[in-house]
């Protein structure tokens, strides 16, 4: 697979990407492709990401993909002591649909341990929040019990997101294809995936605009399912959005920041 990416590709995702090559590199060595496939395909079936969050909108009620990360690069450390187990629970209690973790940790803080942490402590299906660009994290991520992967077309191209997308997809994992603009959105429908994410972050800017979300969900075809993603913090950004007919939400830093993420999600959403 060619190690470059899109043009579109902002810087930071260029730094986060560039790094994650070196990771990828030195786990091959540590434990080879062939051994890392082999004990993907040993896992146990994954808990259907796709179908938990359809059931939740087809009923027009919002499906919440609750996210449990202790840092990003836009805001620093968010939550600290950090303990996923708990935050998994609190979550499962406030009615989440899903789970979120970031297993990146040198811009996130984040760890595979939290996602298994996360994962066992309840019976919600995780994705994996990372930046995928090689078939070797795919196969890893169903190793280490993700549920589903996400792929990010700023720093993939229609041909790379088609392979991954591939991959995952006969491992029996679940794809979230996350966009920012038109371009990329063109690239994303081109995959089978029901799950669309329309990240209302800029990665140039670091600003969050929930028009971003508002222009692109009408391109999206009403087979699939739209889920916006950052910067809603208030029951009024939840309104907003279903109000525009859209249900799926993906939702870190306000729950975060708060002591209880659960009662926060319950708060916002329910
Ligand atoms: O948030 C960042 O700083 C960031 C930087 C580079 C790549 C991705 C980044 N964020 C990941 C996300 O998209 C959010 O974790 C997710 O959508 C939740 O957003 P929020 O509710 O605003 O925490």
């Amino acid at each position: 697979m060619t190690r470059s990416g899109p043009d579109r590709t902002p810087t930071i995702l260029r730094r986060i990407v560039e790094r994650k090559w070196e990771e990828i590199d030195y786990r091959q060595r540590r434990q080879p492709l062939a051994d890392v496939r082999a004990r993907a395909t040993d896992t146990l079936a994954a808990r259907g990401f796709a179908n938990a969050l359809r059931t939740r909108i087809e009923k027009q009620s919002p499906a919440v993909i609750a996210e449990v990360k202790k840092a990003s690069p836009s805001k620093g450390v968010l939550r600290d002591p950090f303990e996923p187990a708990e935050i998994a629970e609190s979550y499962e209690a406030g009615g989440a649909a899903c789970l979120s973790v970031l297993t990146d940790k040198d811009f996130f803080q984040g760890h595979e341990d939290y996602l298994a942490a996360a994962r066992k402590a309840c019976g919600l299906p995780v994705i994996r929040k990372d930046f995928m660009v090689a078939p070797y994290q795919i196969y890893e991520s169903k190793m280490i019990e993700a549920d589903c992967i996400l792929l990010i077309a700023a720093c993939l191209t229609r041909d790379q997101m088609q392979e991954l997308a591939g991959i995952a997809g006969e491992i029996g994992l679940d794809v979230l294809v996350e966009v920012h603009n038109g371009e990329e959105m063109d690239d994303a429908l081109t995959l089978e995936t029901p799950l669309v994410g329309i990240n209302n972050r800029d990665l140039h800017t670091f600003e969050v605009s929930l028009d971003t979300t508002f222009e692109l969900h009408r391109r999206i075809p009403e087979d699939r399912l739209t889920i916006t993603e950052s910067g809603i913090l208030t029951r009024d950004d939840v309104t907003a959005m279903t109000e525009q007919g859209i249900y799926g939400f993906l939702v870190g830093e306000s729950f975060m920041r708060a002591p209880d993420p659960g009662e926060k999600l319950q708060e916002l959403f329910f």
